[in-house]
């Protein structure tokens, strides 16, 4: 490139939920200077404004006639990402138990994932130094061209207890029960399923520390960037 800049780098991480993939992603983007996506908040986004609005997200047809409407915008910033939704900052209310409870049924309706999709190209585009980009699809059909692709598994036991420390409270047969019902969903839909891209790294991060998970990735980084 010109004045010897280096090519933007884009990594893709994706992997079920309480893998490590918003933690991994955020240390590793600050930490080489990259921009960060989180597409799990932009789905919780959406749903979010769907079930505002009163849109019964069980019926996909209702789902898509309105998905244009929405106007969603993330922040890249690793070290403070931010997301909006027609101005409004959703990021406290897409984490509560509604839109999780929701959230696979509106991300399996095509055209939700056709539109998060290309807002989610455009943004990875505009990267300057490039992007971590997490998700569940990101290797296989948002960034099939991304230079350096991870899938991140943990055991489901391992991925509960860490998600129930996260919920004050939260009884761990509950959300493990609740986990893997989200995974199947996400893993079983026609459009775009959670799926290991045949080029992606897997890293199993159940006996790992998620320091451990970051240098790994970091590494892998740099192993791409020198070319190795
Ligand atoms: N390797 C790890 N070991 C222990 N805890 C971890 C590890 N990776 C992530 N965590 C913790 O598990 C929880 C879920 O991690 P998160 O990054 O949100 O996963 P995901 O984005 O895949 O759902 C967070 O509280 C995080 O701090
Ligand atoms: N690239 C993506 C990212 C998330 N999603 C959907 O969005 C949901 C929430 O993603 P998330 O990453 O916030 O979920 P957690 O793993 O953080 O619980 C997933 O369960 C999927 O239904 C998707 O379909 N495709």
């Amino acid at each position: 490139m010109e004045n010897g800049a280096a090519k933007p780098v884009i990594v893709a991480i994706d992997g079920p939920s309480g893998t490590g993939k918003s933690s991994t992603s955020k240390a590793v983007a600050a930490q080489l200077g990259l921009s960060y996506l989180d597409t799990g908040a932009q789905y919780r986004a959406i749903t979010w404004w769907m079930v505002n609005n009163g849109i019964d997200t069980d019926d996909p047809s209702a789902v898509a006639a309105v998905t244009g409407k929405p106007e969603i915008v993330s922040g890249t910033d690793p070290k403070s990402p931010t997301i909006t939704v027609d101005g409004v900052d959703v990021a406290g209310p897409i984490r509560e138990q509604d839109v999780t409870s929701r959230v696979s049924a509106v991300s399996a309706v095509p055209e939700v994932r056709t539109r998060i999709t290309e807002l989610q190209r455009t943004i990875a585009s505009a990267a300057v130094t490039g992007i971590v980009v997490e998700g569940r699809d990101i290797g296989t059909t948002v960034l099939p061209g991304a230079d350096l692709k991870i899938f991140l598994t943990a055991s489901p036991e391992a991925r509960a207890a860490r998600r129930s420390g996260e919920l004050k409270g939260a009884d761990l047969n509950t959300t493990r029960e609740a986990l893997i019902r989200r995974d199947a969903a996400d893993s079983g839909r026609k459009t775009s399923p959670l799926a290991k891209a045949g080029d992606a790294v897997e890293v199993d991060t159940t006996e790992l520390t998620l320091q451990q998970v970051v240098e790994c990735v970091v590494t892998l980084v740099e192993e791409k960037r020198a070319g190795k």
